[in-house]
């Protein structure tokens, strides 16, 4: 098998996704004569931050959505917040509702998360839809989660029986992803700061999903031959004085052991913006009672 197969193209998948979501949002306009549209609020002046509301905001409206942006300073209250939430929620022309995080420190993010209408949380981070994702209900689901099941399947078919080890148990990312690969009958294992010993746990999994922040902690040769492995992990480090965005696994050395294996950049991130249009497509056919369009 040589390497480049082994490479699961997030990048390229996501285009193709997006393509088609601009072919649904024309439709709607065309038969139904709406437009669904994503507000993205960001407080402070977080760089990181604000390149992805940017990239955001330029692939809703490359899609042919309406995209709203709320720049906030780093010292906007929490109740300025929760006016702003509200008044988004009560908008018609506003499907979808996305607070960057990380918010500034005066802010609870789980008091904000929870105020945003549950039909318009986009983000699938609202008590409401992380208790759907659990029971069976038909909610919104987190993008990042949601884009690595997507090349999972893509990859790997049908995953029922699969040994799948998460690791991180973030509400954003590990629990929903655990969650989703549990819906699909994987058994799961889902790994942490306390697990005794990661290495031994990794070696099991067919499907691993790295999701932890820290650069390469996830070593190659933990890999087992023939595993898929999905990074979530973006990790800014430098290299001989240069910038460079890192995964949670180390990729060079994963590569040749796994079956496949998402690239950072180029894996899971262009998946999570993918997944946010698509479930602000959603979200706009819902609130008017249309039918998703094929
Ligand atoms: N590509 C994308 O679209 C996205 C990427 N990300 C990236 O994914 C990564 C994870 O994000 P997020 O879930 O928000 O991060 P959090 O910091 O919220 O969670 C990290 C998790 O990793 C666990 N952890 C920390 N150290 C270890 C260790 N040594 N061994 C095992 N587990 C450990 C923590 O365990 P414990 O709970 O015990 O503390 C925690 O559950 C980050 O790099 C982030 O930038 C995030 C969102 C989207
Ligand atoms: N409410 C909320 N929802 C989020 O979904 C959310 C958030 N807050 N806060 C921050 C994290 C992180 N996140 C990423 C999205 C895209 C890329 C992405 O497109 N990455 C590119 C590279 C981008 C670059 O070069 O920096 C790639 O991996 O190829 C990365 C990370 C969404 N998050
Ligand atoms: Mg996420």
């Amino acid at each position: 098998m040589s390497d480049s197969s082994r490479i699961i193209d997030g990048k390229a998948f996501a285009e193709k996704l997006r393509a088609k979501i601009a072919e649904q949002v024309a439709f709607l306009k065309e038969k139904h004569g709406f437009t669904p549209g994503l507000a993205v609020v960001l407080v402070g002046e977080d760089p990181a931050s604000k390149v992805y509301v940017r990239n955001k905001g330029e692939q809703t409206k490359a899609a042919g959505m309406a995209s709203f942006e709320y720049k906030l300073p780093d010292t906007t209250s929490q109740a300025e917040m929760l006016a702003l939430i509200d008044k988004l929620n009560k908008d018609p022309n506003v499907n979808g509702i996305l607070c960057q995080l990380p918010v500034p420190k005066q802010i609870d993010p789980q008091a904000i998360i929870n105020a945003i209408d549950p039909d318009k949380d986009v983000d699938g981070f609202h008590v409401v839809n992380a208790g759907k994702l659990a029971t069976g209900g038909e909610g919104l689901v987190p993008c990042t989660p949601y884009g690595c099941l997507l090349l999972l399947k893509d990859r790997l078919g049908d995953l029922a029986g699969k040994h799948a080890v998460v690791i991180g148990r973030s509400n954003i990312v590990g629990k929903p992803m655990a969650q989703l690969l549990l819906n699909e009958s994987c058994t799961v294992t889902i790994a942490h700061s306390k697990t005794k010993d990661l290495p031994d746990e990794v070696r099991r999994a067919d499907i691993v999903v790295a999701a932890v922040g820290r650069p390469e902690m996830v070593k190659g040769d933990w890999i087992k031959e023939g595993a898929t492995v999905i990074d979530v992990g973006i990790n800014r480090i430098e290299v001989n004085g240069k910038g460079k965005l890192v995964g949670d696994v180390e990729y060079a050395t994963a590569l040749p052991r796994a079956a496949g294996i998402t690239p950072v950049p180029g894996g899971v991130g262009p998946m999570t913006i993918g997944l946010l249009l698509r479930n602000t497509l959603v979200a706009a056919c819902r609130q008017r009672g249309v039918k998703l369009p094929d």
